[in-house]
């Protein structure tokens, strides 16, 4: 016993140090690991629910390549034709690829096959909708104002390569569902001007569906993608810890400094304890809830199309798109253009990038060069918080869209009348949500309003001497009320006076024009209801003293 203790133990004057320490003497004389850790460990990371989603995507994309790496140990990216001799009866004799074969028996012969499967099909859905989420959070904090520009086109980036990882792993069992989801894609291709049927040819190797394509999906799926992903998630963590997290206003947080808990240990506890309930969750719902079970859907045969055919949720906008666009044709010098998939296509990249562009455009409008840490809350900042809920919305309309044949027989409703709502809904309904959204954010900056001036309401009704019923108002603490008042309310920029002194006129440019005007819907009077100023508190609360 005593033995050990002198081993590994710190060491003392006369045994010299313990064999720990020499360890991580050695380790550290070469990889500099103590000096990093001595500043980073103790790195302090302030606490608000919404700052969990960041996490969750990045438990479910650990879990995707752990469960993903046990998958390759069994899937076989073939497309040889097999006659199908396993264990489940009513496939017994069907001629099918071998990569859907090994899909079957990883879900019927392989011992805890099918629970890994569907995890990972359930971590990737997860996975997508952290990020989703995760993007509108930060979005709607305004934390992808400087120094977070180049993290938000990291993250921007990831989703990007999130989505086309979830198309081609969705493609990868040849069942009848990913062969028609392979299908639209190739369709979507073709209908690319001069060069779309050459980019087929090249990506499938010949004519659809070829013997190429799977094996090619799964070099992208299982290497090329997720080793972007890692190399791009690393980083973006890295700038996480370099620019420090946002953090919400409060009394004793400025943009100068982070009130919250240390990395270690409270972080790492925290955040280790949260890896095994995002693992836990994802297991339960692999466990419990059947998805994709190819078995039942049968190997893909260009000829057929099951009913009810869907893509997984985040791909439905783009389903949505070209299931409800006019089938415009045209048809010139031998040539045909698909408009009514084209435009589809090239309007799914544009509905992207423009979330991706927005922190570089409110930049250009707001001419703010300052760093921000003081994260917003989304009623202070209308406009913006009413173009995200718009962008929302168009995403749900189109997913909509894309499941109109789900509505139709769920509500027993008209395929047609369901498209039509959605192509009006497709214009009318984002502005809609933009300016509803506006007003209630003016309303909920009203209500805070009225709460710093004449505190909560407290539900009891007071009866005074002369008959007068009054309800009583809590005062706020101090701290509520600072919390409630810290946001700046800028003013819109002014192009200024349109002549100069000796009254000739000055030439504004269309952009300084148009940058007036953005900068007036951001920032002008029907856009932020003025704070409570000290004067105004103090008169509220002078002499008369109530509500
Ligand atoms: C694989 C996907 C992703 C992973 C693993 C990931 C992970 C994280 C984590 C753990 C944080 C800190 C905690 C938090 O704020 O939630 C964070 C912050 C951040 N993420 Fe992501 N993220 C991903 C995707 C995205 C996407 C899609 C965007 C935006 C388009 C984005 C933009 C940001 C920004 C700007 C921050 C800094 C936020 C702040 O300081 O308030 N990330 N990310
Ligand atoms: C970013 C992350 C990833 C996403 C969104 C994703 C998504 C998917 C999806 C939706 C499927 C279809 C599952 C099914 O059969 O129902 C799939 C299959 C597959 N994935 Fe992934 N995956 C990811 C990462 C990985 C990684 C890192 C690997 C391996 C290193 C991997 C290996 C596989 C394999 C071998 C299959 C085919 C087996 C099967 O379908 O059962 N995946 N993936």
């Amino acid at each position: 016993m005593s033995e050990r203790v002198r081993n590994t133990g710190p060491g003392n004057r006369a045994t010299g140090p313990g064999k720990g320490e020499r360890v991580a003497d050695w380790a550290d004389g070469r990889l500099g690991v103590h000096t990093l850790a001595k500043t980073q460990m103790r790195k302090v990371f302030p606490d608000h629910w919404s700052f969990m989603f960041g996490e969750i995507c990045l438990y479910s994309f650990l879990i995707l390549i752990l469960t993903g790496v046990w998958l390759t140990l069994f899937f076989e990216p073939s497309a040889a034709e097999v006659e199908y001799n396993g264990s489940y009866e009513p496939l017994k004799g069907v001629l099918m690829t071998r990569a859907f074969e090994s899909t079957v028996d990883i879900s019927m012969e392989v011992r805890g096959g099918l629970l890994i499967r569907q995890i990972h099909h359930w971590a990737a859905l997860v996975f997508v909708a952290g990020m989703l989420v995760h993007m509108m959070r930060v979005f709607f904090t305004g934390a992808f104002r400087k120094p977070r520009e180049i993290n938000w086109l990291f993250g921007w980036t990831l989703l990007m390569l999130g989505l086309i990882t979830g198309l081609t792993g969705y493609s990868l069992p040849d069942d009848l569902l990913s062969g028609t989801g392979i299908r639209f894609a190739q369709g979507a291709i073709l209908s690319i001007p001069v060069v779309g049927t050459y980019i087929s040819f090249f990506l499938f190797g010949g004519e659809f569906p070829g013997h190429d394509i799977i094996p090619r999906l799964f070099a992208v799926h299982v290497l090329l993608l997720p080793g972007i992903m890692l190399g791009l998630v690393v980083a973006h963590l890295i700038l996480v810890f370099y620019h420090k997290h946002t953090q919400f206003a409060g009394p004793g947080r400025t943009e100068r400094n982070v009130v919250g808990a240390p990395f270690l240990p409270i972080y790492i506890a925290k955040a280790g304890g949260f890896f095994f309930l995002v693992f836990g969750v994802l297991a339960m719902m692999g466990a419990i809830a059947t998805i994709n079970p190819v078995w039942a859907l049968g190997p893909y045969r260009p000829d057929l199309v099951g009913t009810g055919a869907q893509p997984d949720w985040y791909l439905g906008f783009s389903e949505g798109l070209i299931r409800v666009m006019p089938s415009w044709e045209i048809n010139a010098w031998g040539h045909t253009l698909e408009l009514g998939v084209f435009i589809p296509f090239a309007l799914f990249p544009l509905i992207m990038a423009a979330i991706a562009v927005y922190p570089f455009i409110e930049k250009w409008v707001t001419k703010d060069r300052r760093e921000h840490h003081i994260a917003d809350r989304p009623r202070n900042a209308p406009t913006r918080t009413g173009l995200g809920v718009a962008w929302l919305t168009l995403y749900g309309v189109l997913m909509v869209g894309g499941g109109n044949d789900l509505w139709a027989t769920h509500f027993h409703l008209s395929i047609n009348a369901i498209t039509w709502f959605v192509r009006v809904a497709f214009f009318v309904a984002p502005p809609l949500a933009f300016v509803v959204t506006r007003r209630i954010c003016l309303g909920l900056q009203r209500r805070d309003r009225e709460k710093v001036l004449h505190g909560r309401e407290s539900g009891t009704i007071k009866r005074l001497p002369h008959g007068e019923y009054i309800e009583v108002h809590q005062p706020l603490s101090q701290a509520e009320r600072y919390r409630l008042t810290a946001h700046e309310q800028p003013r819109p920029h002014e192009v200024g006076p349109l002549v100069d002194a000796n009254g000739v006129a000055r030439k504004v440019p269309r952009s300084e024009r148009l940058r007036a005007r953005l900068s007036h819907a951001m920032y002008g009077p029907g856009s932020q209801v003025p704070k409570p100023t000290a004067e105004e508190y103090r008169q509220v609360h002078s002499g008369e003293g109530h509500h």
